[in-house]
C-alpha cells in the first residue's frame, strides 16, 4: 500500500536519454510519486546535464510532479524559464546565489514551491532565517555532480537534527516543511533514513537498474515494503 507521508522521486539521471519520455511515464505507472531532474551546468558542479527545454518535452508525459534540483550558478536567470517548463518545486544551493532570499522569492513569484539543497559539509544554519520562503529543505547524501555514489553516513545525524527544527517550526506556525534526501539511497538504507526523518527519497541508480517499467515496479515495491516498516 502506498504510505502519503513518504514520496518516491526518481531521479532521470539514470534513465535512458534516447526515450525519456516514455521512462517518466514508466516510473510513475509503476509506483513513484514524483520526477527528480538534476540540472547540471559543469560550472558549480563538474557534470553537465539538461535544461529547461528537456524539462518541457517530458511535462506532457506524466501529471506527477517535476523536482528540479539546480546545481547552476548563478541560479536565478533560470528560474522563470523553469517555471515556464512546467516545474513544480524548483531547489537551488545557497552557494550558487549570491542573494539567496531573492532566489527564494523569485522561485515562489513564479509559481513553484521552493527549497534550499545543502551539500554535506553545509550547515542547515542557512535555513534560519528563511523558513517562511522554504517548501522543502534538500540535505545531499552525496557531493553533487553525479549519480550511482554511496550514500554519506553523517547524513543521517544531520536528517534528525534537521527534522527537528522543522517539526518545531510546525508546531510554532502550522506550516508543514519537507524533508528530501538526495544520494545513494538504497533498498538496504532507505529505512533507516526514514527514520532518521526524511519524507522525500531521490533515488537515480537504484531504481534504474530495474530496466524496465517491470524493473522499476519491483523495486519501488520493495522500497515501499522497506518504509512501510517505519
Ligand atoms: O543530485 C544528484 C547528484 O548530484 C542526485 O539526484 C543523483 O542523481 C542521485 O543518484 P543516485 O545516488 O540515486 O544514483
Ligand atoms: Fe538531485
Amino acid at each position: 500500500m502506498k504510505d502519503n507521508r513518504f514520496k518516491i522521486a526518481p531521479s532521470i539521471l539514470s534513465a535512458d536519454f534516447a526515450r525519456l519520455g516514455a521512462e517518466v511515464e514508466d516510473v510513475i505507472k509503476a509506483g513513484a510519486d514524483w520526477i527528480h531532474f538534476d540540472v547540471m551546468d559543469n560550472h558549480y558542479v563538474p557534470n553537465l546535464t539538461f535544461g529547461p527545454m528537456v524539462c518541457k518535452a517530458i511535462r506532457p508525459w506524466t501529471k506527477a510532479p517535476i523536482d528540479v534540483h539546480l546545481m547552476v550558478e548563478p541560479v536565478d536567470s533560470l528560474i522563470e524559464p523553469f517555471a515556464k517548463a512546467g516545474a513544480d518545486y524548483i531547489t537551488f544551493h545557497p552557494e550558487a546565489s549570491r542573494h539567496v532570499d531573492r532566489t527564494l522569492s523569485l522561485i515562489r513569484e513564479n509559481g513553484c514551491k521552493a527549497g534550499l539543497v545543502l551539500n554535506p559539509a553545509t550547515s542547515l544554519d542557512w535555513l534560519t532565517y528563511e523558513m517562511d520562503k522554504i517548501d522543502m529543505v534538500l540535505l545531499m547524501s552525496v557531493n553533487p555532480g553525479f549519480g550511482g555514489q554511496s550514500f554519506i553516513p553523517e547524513t543521517l545525524h544531520k536528517l534528525q537534527e534537521c527534522r527537528w527544527i522543522l517539526d518545531q517550526y510546525e508546531k510554532k506556525t502550522g506550516k508543514k516543511i519537507l524533508l528530501e534526501v538526495d544520494g545513494g539511497v538504497k533498498i538496504d538504507n532507505i529505512a533507516e533514513i526514514a527514520a532518521a526523518g526524511a519524507e522525500v527519497f531521490v533515488a537515480g541508480s537504484a531504481v534504474f537498474s530495474g530496466k524496465n517499467y517491470e524493473g522499476y515496479k519491483k523495486i519501488i515495491n520493495n522500497f515501499r515494503k522497506e518504509l512501510d516498516g517505519v
